[in-house]
């Protein structure tokens, strides 16, 4: 932000009568001096005025196009795209002084080319420049005319007479309502859209210049920028004025003694607006250049209210002032000049205008929290800190914590803290939760049912052994341990929704809100065993009892015992993975230990090589330099550095694996599971019991003494067999048919 003068060039047009006698223009100096003392001396004498001296930014007198385009332009259009600050170019003067030749050029001469094409190329170089940025560019064009708004880039159906534009004001600036803005991509698209508002321009005939307009015309570009890799979550907003004013000459230059009453009328009315506007415009630009604060007409007309944030206020604002060297036109010249001098007094206050955009500021916070996790899931590997949770807890994480707060309200005695070892606000909070859906769930159990539960829990403790429940559908659950199957029955509605819930706990379950439950009157089969009351359900405890031999056999010597190996090597790499882990972290302590040491003996080093009362070592030019010994602690530390990144990157890759192995031995303990109750129900377990001989281990017993036996045959009588072959396969499918017979009995 800063203040920031309006700039003031003078552009004195080429003409063949230029008054040397009266107008002095040193462009070296940027001054120009009017003398009219000669002129006065022919009408007598007069106290008025008869010299100025004004000095400007610029004075230019036959200056060709570029000369006039680089003098200040260029920097206001390079701002307005790259400080996004507002800019705004405006040429004032008399008719036929240059104006629209200055900010328009000649349209069939590239070399004459004005302000505009030129400020369309500069726009579309600069945002082409700045790839990292994502800009979006909207022109529009339109011609106020006698105070009233017209758009030259209505479409081409739309009844302009009809619409009445209307200026207002936010956040971003004064805008017109309504106004056409249209996208351009590109130079061509922005240029396209210049032409066609140019031919649509209002032209009166008049006696100074037939080409010349009576209305002010203004060219705008909308800019908004933002960062296209989501750096930065702003949203910048510029907008460029050229401006082609009307012109500023008096009303009786305008007219001719023949024209007809009606075209007098008109252009009556024309010059009465145009007056209007720029009396309004010069009382704005006097009231903003004022040492005091003074109300700033600005809503007075059109021009001054769509011009607001483009005099004084968030702006650049450049104003050619075009003059006419000629005698004849000595007085409008004057008066362009001192309005030019007023102007330089204005200070605008130049800002960008920057929103936010929510989706990247997310995207910065998302990016933030990421982060910061990162750090402190590396702040927690440093001081071997794991299993904190940071994240919303999971269905098992939550289930946990429930066997935490059940394990710590049983425990015997008030203070054993341990349990529930504090680690995450998120743990905290988490356990409250847990301990309130606890109290709520002995609040609404019936006292009797309470007792079950605290009887049923103390025993499953005492008896070291998981809890085995039975239901009246009796549906089985179990859970594949190394020890073995443990077997119950569980209800229905008590059937864990999540798999690492059942295994651990089958009377637990998850509410809606991941809440852990207990089912509130399970009938535990070993608190029935341990009262010696197992006459109700004898016989599905010894079916219990039978299965999980089964399962022994199952995963030992039967069809799963491959699954199990598997299982167990899972196992195997999980406690390696986590040897592994304890390991990288050990050494990453140290390395970060001796990182700091190596810090801390630089530090030293570097304070004492600064210290005055030490012998300075430094090169002729007075740079400082290190000593061997601090070269080698510097280049130490270097090395420890990219050390413990590549341990922290070895921990990253371990924690992945052994989370990876954590899911592959579930998957595999699930596959047990299954498969062997469908080995169970088909009756594999019978096999176990050598009633048959299609067990799988025992084929591939039976298959070795085949293969033995076929060698045998061959050896002896290679003819015999075939036959042999149709034999065996006899015998096993008798041996089949036998088996279902006892399995359906
Ligand atoms: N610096 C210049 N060099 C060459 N030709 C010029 C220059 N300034 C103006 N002219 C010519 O003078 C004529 C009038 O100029 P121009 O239309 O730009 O005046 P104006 O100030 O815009 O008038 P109006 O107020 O009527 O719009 C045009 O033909 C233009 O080509």
């Amino acid at each position: 932000m800063g203040k920031n003068g309006v700039k003031v060039i003078i552009r004195a047009r080429p003409t063949a009568v230029f008054a040397q006698n009266q107008i002095h223009i040193d462009q070296d100096d940027n001054t120009i001096e009017i003398d009219v003392s000669d002129a006065k001396a022919e009408t007598g004498p007069s106290n008025k005025k008869e010299s100025w001296k004004f000095k400007f930014h610029q004075v230019l007198q036959n200056a060709g196009q570029d000369k006039v385009y680089e003098a200040i332009a260029r920097d206001i259009v390079h701002g307005a795209i790259v400080d996004g600050i507002n800019g705004t170019i405006m040429a004032y003067g008399q008719t036929g002084a240059g104006k629209t030749f200055t900010m328009i050029g000649d349209t069939r001469n590239y070399q004459h080319r004005g302000i505009a094409p030129r400020a369309i190329a500069q726009v579309y170089q600069e945002i082409e420049s700045r790839i990292e940025i994502e800009s979006t560019i909207h022109v529009s064009y339109m011609e106020i005319y006698n105070d009233r708004i017209f758009d030259l880039l209505a479409p081409d159906d739309a009844d302009l007479d009809m619409v009445d534009y209307v200026v207002v004001e936010d956040a971003r600036g004064t805008y017109v309502r309504g106004l056409t803005q249209v996208e351009a991509s590109t130079e061509k698209d922005a240029l396209d859209q210049l032409f066609k508002g140019e031919l649509q321009r209002t032209v009166a005939e008049h006696q100074l210049n037939k080409r010349s307009n009576r209305s002010h015309c203004i060219f705008t570009f909308h800019i908004s920028q933002k960062s296209r890799t989501g750096g930065n979550e702003h949203v910048v907003h510029s907008k460029l004025h050229l401006v082609d004013l009307a012109g500023s000459e008096r009303l009786k230059k305008t007219m001719n003694d023949d024209d007809s009453k009606a075209h007098k009328s008109t252009i009556k009315k024309e010059s009465m607006y145009i007056n209007q506007s720029l009396t309004f415009l010069e009382q704005c630009i006097v009231a903003l250049g004022a040492r005091e604060q003074r109300h700033i007409p600005y809503r007075q007309t059109k021009l001054t209210n769509v011009l607001k944030d483009s005099l004084g206020g968030n702006c650049n604002t450049l104003m050619f002032a075009c003059i006419w060297g000629e005698s004849k036109h000595i007085e409008e010249t004057i008066s362009t000049l001192k309005l030019a001098q007023r102007m330089m007094r204005v200070q605008n206050e130049a800002t960008s205008i920057v929103e936010t955009d929510p989706s990247i500021l997310i995207k910065k916070y998302e990016r933030q929290i990421k982060e910061l996790k990162q750090e402190l899931t590396m702040h927690d590997a440093l001081v071997e800190r794991t299993g904190v949770v940071y994240d919303e807890h999971t269905p098992e994480q939550k289930f946990e914590l429930m066997r935490l707060v059940r394990a710590y309200t049983d425990a015997p005695t008030d203070d054993d803290f341990s349990l529930l070892q504090l680690s995450s606000l998120r743990h905290i909070k988490e356990l409250f939760r847990q301990f309130r859906l606890l109290l709520r769930n002995a609040e609404s159990a019936s006292p009797q049912a309470l007792a079950t539960r605290t009887s049923t829990s103390n025993a499953s403790r005492d008896s070291g052994s998981p809890a085995t429940t039975l239901d009246d559908d009796e549906k089985l659950v179990g859970d594949p341990e190394e020890h073995g199957f443990v077997l119950g029955v569980a209800p229905n509605g008590a059937m864990p929704v999540s798999l690492e819930i059942a295994k651990k706990d089958p009377g637990m379950r998850l509410d809606d809100t991941g809440g852990v439950l207990r089912d509130a009157s399970p009938v535990d089969l070993q608190s029935d065993e341990k009262t010696g009351n197992n006459d109700a359900k004898g016989g599905d405890y010894d079916e219990a009892f039978g299965k999980n031999e089964a399962y022994k056999f199952y995963i030992t010597n039967g069809p799963g015992k491959k699954t199990h190996v598997q299982l167990q090597e899972e196992k195997e790499t999980l406690k390696q993975t986590k040897e592994k882990m304890k390991d990288i972290t050990a050494q990453l302590n140290s390395t970060k230990a001796a990182i700091d040491d190596l810090k801390l003996q630089v530090g030293e080093k570097r304070t004492n090589r600064k210290s005055p009362k030490k012998e300075g070592k430094a090169t002729s030019d007075g740079d400082e330099v290190v000593d061997e010994e601090e070269f080698i602690l510097m280049q130490k530390e270097r090395e420890a550095k990219r050390d413990y990144r590549v341990l922290f990157e070895d921990l990253k890759e371990a924690r992945a694996e052994y989370e990876f192995t954590q899911r592959s031995i579930e998957l595999l303990r699930m596959r047990v599971v299954s498969e062997f109750e469908e080995w169970y129900r088909e009756g594999g377990s019978q096999a176990k019991n050598g009633e048959t001989d299609n067990d799988q281990d025992k084929l591939d017993e039976g298959e070795k003494f085949d293969q033995m036996e076929v060698d045998r045959i061959r050896a002896q009588d290679p003819d015999s067999l075939a036959f042999f072959q149709a034999q065996k396969k006899m015998r096993q499918a008798t041996s089949t048919n036998s088996n279902q017979r006892k399995t359906k009995r």
